[in-house]
């Protein structure tokens, strides 16, 4: 090889042949100073090759070795971060909208009023995805309705799935209308903590 640059896989190991200095084809191989332990860093050998006798050995003694970090496979951060996600077709807020404007009782009261009397004992037995409840400023809403249209996915939602979300839920969009979004999800009021038994 001439004026070459031989890199290897820091895991790699040199055959028999190159640990002792020769090739297969027993031309001198570049010298390994430095051998690669870490396995984040590439190694590669730089020959200054100028130098060559007629049948191909080499009489220049100016090589150096040198490390390179090897590239580290990281998730990209946009991966990681709450943000909006792409929603299943017929899942916009514009059809949610209209669902609940032609929905009359997708809380699921089946015609009874709205309760004023519910502890978070009860909330937390609702916490899946077809039977949610979530606490928002002292409502309580079933949100199971509504999952499949959350903005921000299915995941970060049921994080406030059988507890109170007000916290998360201010967290990531406090500007958020919940009030008329969820106006037909409305359950009821939690009960205050003198009420509860
Ligand atoms: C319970 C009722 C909830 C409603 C009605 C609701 C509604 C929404 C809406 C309308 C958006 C889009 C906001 C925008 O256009 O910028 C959104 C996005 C989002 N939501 Fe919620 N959400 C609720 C609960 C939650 C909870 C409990 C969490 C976290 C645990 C959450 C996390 C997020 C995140 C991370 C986004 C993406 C924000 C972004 O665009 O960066 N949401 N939600």
């Amino acid at each position: 090889m001439e004026n070459g640059v031989q890199a290897e896989p820091a895991s790699s190991e040199a055959s028999p042949a190159s640990k002792a200095g020769q090739s297969s084809n027993g031309l001198p191989q570049p010298r390994r100073s430095l051998p690669a332990q870490n396995p984040l860093v590439a190694s590669a050998t730089v020959v200054d090759a100028t130098n060559r006798t007629s049948d191909g050995a080499s009489t220049s003694s100016s090589s150096f070795t040198f490390s390179v970090p090897a590239p580290v496979q990281v998730a990209p951060k946009a991966a990681l971060r709450p943000g909006k996600i792409p929603l299943e077709k017929g899942y916009s807020q514009m059809d949610w909208l209209r669902l609940s404007r032609t929905s009359s009782d997708l809380a699921g009261l089946k015609g009874q009023p709205l309760r004023r009397d519910i502890s978070m004992e009860e909330v937390k037995q609702h916490r899946t995805v077809d039977d949610a409840w979530t606490v928002l400023r002292g409502k309580v809403y079933n949100i199971s309705p509504y999952i499949r249209f959350h903005p921000g996915g299915v995941d970060w939602i049921m994080k406030g799935a059988g507890r109170d979300c007000s916290s998360l839920f201010n967290k990531y969009h406090a500007w958020v209308n919940a009030d008329m979004l969820l106006e037909k999800c409305l359950i009821g009021l939690l009960a205050s903590p003198a009420a509860a038994p």
